[in-house]
């Protein structure tokens, strides 16, 4: 099977990396040349996956067209930018799998939505869960949710992106793996804040429940399912990203948290923090649906230089409530 990859950030390259192990044919587009030289000259990506000797047969290049005659393409740009970099891929009706975590700004789409309207030919899967890249790319145990509303590509798909310590559980609810993805990365960012500004473990366990009560409602609102939220995708992304500092959505909170400005926080960083850019996009999602999210509400105002104290004060203020509501 001929894998493309389209994207030499950690997660691509720790992608290309699995499935060079299982003995695939990989093509990865990377967008900066200085990586395609690193991975075709050396095996490595010193910017962005330091440390990874990766497999001699990944082949690197910076030109989209080479992707013309895989199998499937796993997309892994930043959301942001998946709509662009897929205009420009001559890719017809390969399967696509979606790997990127987040919401459009401005069209309010998931990434799914956006690459359907680029690409209508192609399959949609998306593939998600707690995936730090530099712990699948060593061979750490690793569990992912892949979803397709074709349940015999997804299947297929399924059982073509496994390998040993990579267990990939298909689902048919593209939206709800989609959803769960975008949304803990903003929850990430508001664990973050607590960790920073010190407020305790006892805040941190109320952030990631009631912040699954609002992953949930925004879920069922946009049609996704209840066991896909509360699977790998949704919960158990949430409490991976919400407890480690490897996590660079809870790394931008614990900087927000001390009281750092946002702009110095995300200026200079070569490395997405998604949460950033889909926090602003989800609160007003969430308006348009009439679903109450204060948790990303918060997290907005963090990021549009609110203090921390009155952010958080604002939020213990709220009236109390029925925990089902
Ligand atoms: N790193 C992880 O552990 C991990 C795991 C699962 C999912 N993801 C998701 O994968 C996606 C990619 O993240 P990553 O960690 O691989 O990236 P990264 O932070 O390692 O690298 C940044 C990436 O952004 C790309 N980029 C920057 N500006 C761009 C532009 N204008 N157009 C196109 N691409 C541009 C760079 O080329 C690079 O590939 C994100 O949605 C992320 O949430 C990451
Ligand atoms: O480093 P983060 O916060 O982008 O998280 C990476 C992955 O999404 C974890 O599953």
């Amino acid at each position: 099977m001929r894998i493309g990859v389209i994207g030499g950030g950690a997660w691509g390259t720790a992608l290309a990396q699995v499935a060079a192990h299982e003995g695939r044919d990989v093509i990865l587009w990377a967008r900066e040349p200085a990586v395609v030289d690193s991975i075709n000259a050396t095996h490595a990506n010193a910017l962005f996956l330091a440390g990874v000797a990766l497999s001699p047969t990944i082949r690197a290049t910076g030109d989209l067209g080479a992707l013309a005659d895989m199998d499937a393409i796993l997309v892994v740009t930043p959301a942001q930018h998946v709509g662009s970099v897929l205009a420009a891929a001559p890719i017809g009706g390969i399967p696509l799998v979606l790997c990127a975590k987040g919401i459009e700004a401005g069209s309010k789409r998931l990434v799914g939505e956006v690459a359907r309207a680029v690409h209508p030919d192609a399959p949609i899967a998306v593939l998600s869960g707690p995936t730090f890249a530099h712990e699948v790319a060593a061979g750490l145990p690793t569990a992912v949710t892949l979803a397709c509303e074709d349940e015999a590509l997804g299947e297929a798909l399924a059982t073509r992106l496994a390998a040993r310590h990579f267990r990939t559980y298909a689902s048919t609810d593209v939206a709800g793996a989609e959803i769960g993805g975008a949304v803990k990365n903003v929850l990430a960012i508001g664990c973050g804040v607590v960790e920073g500004a010190g407020l305790g473990q006892n805040a941190r366990a109320a952030l990631i429940a009631r912040g699954f009560a609002e992953m949930t409602r925004f879920g069922l609102a946009r049609g996704a399912r209840a066991e896909t939220l509360a699977g790998l995708s949704g919960l158990g992304d949430l409490v991976l990203t919400c407890s480690s500092t490897s996590s660079r959505n809870f790394s931008l909170g614990v900087g927000l948290g001390r009281g750092e400005a946002a702009a110095a926080l995300l200026a200079d960083r070569r490395t997405v923090a998604e949460g950033a850019f889909t926090a602003p996009v989800l609160r007003e999602a969430a308006r348009d649906a009439g679903v109450d999210m204060p948790i990303t509400e918060a997290v907005c105002r963090l990021l549009e230089g609110a203090p921390v104290r009155d952010v958080i004060g604002d939020l213990l203020a709220r009236p109390l409530k029925d925990e089902a509501g």
